[in-house]
């Protein structure tokens, strides 16, 4: 159990350092907090689900992940809500789309780049057995 609460502990951290380095990309201003219902009105009615880099980084303390897949799965939200939301062929939605994209290509480089297969197969044998 010991050995698995250390390779908990270094996917907690991998995950912080790939989270902390998306939101400091100014491309993803807009996916770094909850969106603000005082800016867009109707968006709780249209997402049932919401999230955001800030949300996700507090969920990493909280031992909400033991891989990651599970990680990339609320990368996976941030992208479909931003896509749902934002569906038309305007500019402005156009943009939040491409930039949707772009957070989910690089999360999962990211993650590709650093995280050994076995590492992440560790993980998954942790999640299994919980
Ligand atoms: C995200 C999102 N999903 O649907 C929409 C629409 C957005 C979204 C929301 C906002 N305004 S906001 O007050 O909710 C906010 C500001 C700063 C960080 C996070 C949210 C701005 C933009 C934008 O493109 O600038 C986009």
């Amino acid at each position: 159990i010991c050995q698995e609460e250390n390779t908990l502990r270094e996917l907690r951290i991998f995950l912080r350092d790939i989270c902390a380095k998306l939101a400091r990309n100014k491309q993803f201003f807009m996916f770094t907090k909850p969106v603000d219902v005082e800016e867009v009105p109707d968006y709780l009615d249209i997402i049932k689900e919401p999230m955001d880099l800030e949300t996700l980084m507090s969920k990493i303390d909280k031992h909400s992940y033991i891989c990651a897949r599970d990680f990339l799965d609320d990368i996976d939200l941030i992208v479909r809500n931003a896509l749902e939301y934002n569906p038309d062929k305007s500019a402005e939605d156009k943009h939040i789309r491409h930039r949707a994209c772009s957070l989910r290509d690089k999360a999962y480089a990211f993650i590709k780049a650093e995280m050994d297969s076995d590492f992440e197969d560790t993980c998954r044998d942790i999640r299994e057995k919980r």
